[in-house]
């Protein structure tokens, strides 16, 4: 009953651990880490974080933006495929696998190419050295996703692909109780996985500790897997937005102008769907996300 609760909690948290879905729609090939493709606006984005008057911090515009400009893109901190998803989808950028690629496989996972092989090997080779049968089976019957991104973060921690402390500034105010006791059953069954493959010292325990802060948001919903971002996180929501997130084909989100965007105004996206009626949006936020919603659309009454 806990589990599910935090997993319905969990699933509509926040925008720092984003569900990625495929659009069918579109069809870009262009890998995550290839150079910008044709649609990636070059330079810095042309945004700034500050802070708003009624949300926290927030993004903002620096220049005026028209309607459908991409606006930036931003590659993961952190994505794991859906273990559902295994192997039809590459283990490090989360691109479908259709067979037309370079594929290359190891250890029951696939990789698009030698390039996302490469980039992940000394994670990956963390990875397998530790048996993590039983959390994914784990992850498995409860729907859960997030604890696999913890996992490929602490991989990455030990392999020295990031710092530990690379997730600090999105560190939530504010966890429910419930979250926090499903978060530490879920962390003693990582910290085991861990322990049995020798690897359990005072560094895991501070690595495990560290990384609960992702653990404040996932959508645990079928995809092809889920991911963690730095400046999409900070962008709030709007029941009425100016702004979307969408992925084409691998894990590198695009945040695009849904209409004429003034300079100095804030770009805010929609967390939930917004065409459900007012009572309805506004419960989904407070119980997911914790947060009366205050946007105009809200205030008005519709
Ligand atoms: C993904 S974070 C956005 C960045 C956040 N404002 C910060 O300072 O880190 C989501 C949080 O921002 C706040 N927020 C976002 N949209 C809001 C809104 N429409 N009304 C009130 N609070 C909002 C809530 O506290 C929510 O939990």
């Amino acid at each position: 009953m806990l589990a599910s609760r935090v997993r319905r909690a969990c699933s509509l948290r926040s925008v720092e651990m984003l569900h990625l879905r495929r659009l069918s729609t579109v069809n870009d090939r262009t890998p995550p880490s290839a150079a910008p493709d044709a649609s990636s606006p070059a330079g810095p984005p042309p945004v700034r974080v500050a802070i708003t008057e009624t949300a926290g911090r927030g993004v903002f515009t620096t220049r005026s933006i028209g309607s459908g400009e991409l606006i930036h893109s931003a590659e993961p901190v952190v994505c794991h495929p859906s273990v559902d998803d295994l192997p039809a989808v590459c283990y490090s950028c989360l691109k479908a696998l259709d067979g037309s690629e370079d594929r290359r496989t190891a250890a029951g996972v696939a990789f698009c190419g030698e390039r996302c092989m490469g980039r992940s090997k000394g994670s990956f080779e963390v990875e397998m050295g530790i048996d993590f049968s039983a959390y994914h089976d784990y992850c498995r019957s409860h729907g859960l996703k997030y604890p696999l991104l913890v996992k490929r973060l602490a991989c990455m921690v030990l392999a020295g692909e990031t710092r530990v402390e690379c997730l600090d500034v999105l560190q939530p105010a504010y966890l429910p109780m419930g979250m926090i006791v499903q978060i530490e059953e879920e962390f003693a069954l990582l910290k085991r996985a861990f322990k049995a493959a020798g690897l359990m010292d005072e560094r895991i325990a501070c690595i495990v500790h560290s990384l609960r802060r992702i653990a404040a948001s996932v959508e645990a919903e079928t995809a092809v897997g889920n991911a963690v971002y730095m400046l999409p996180s900070f962008y709030n929501h709007d029941c009425d937005p100016n702004t979307h997130i969408i992925w084409l084909e691998s894990a590198v989100a695009r945040l695009k102008a849904l209409r004429e965007i003034q300079p100095g105004e804030e770009l805010r996206i929609c967390y939930i769907d917004a065409s459900l009626g007012r009572d309805a949006r506004r419960a989904l936020l407070y119980q997911g996300f914790g947060f009366q919603c205050n946007c105009p659309r809200c205030l008005s009454g519709d």
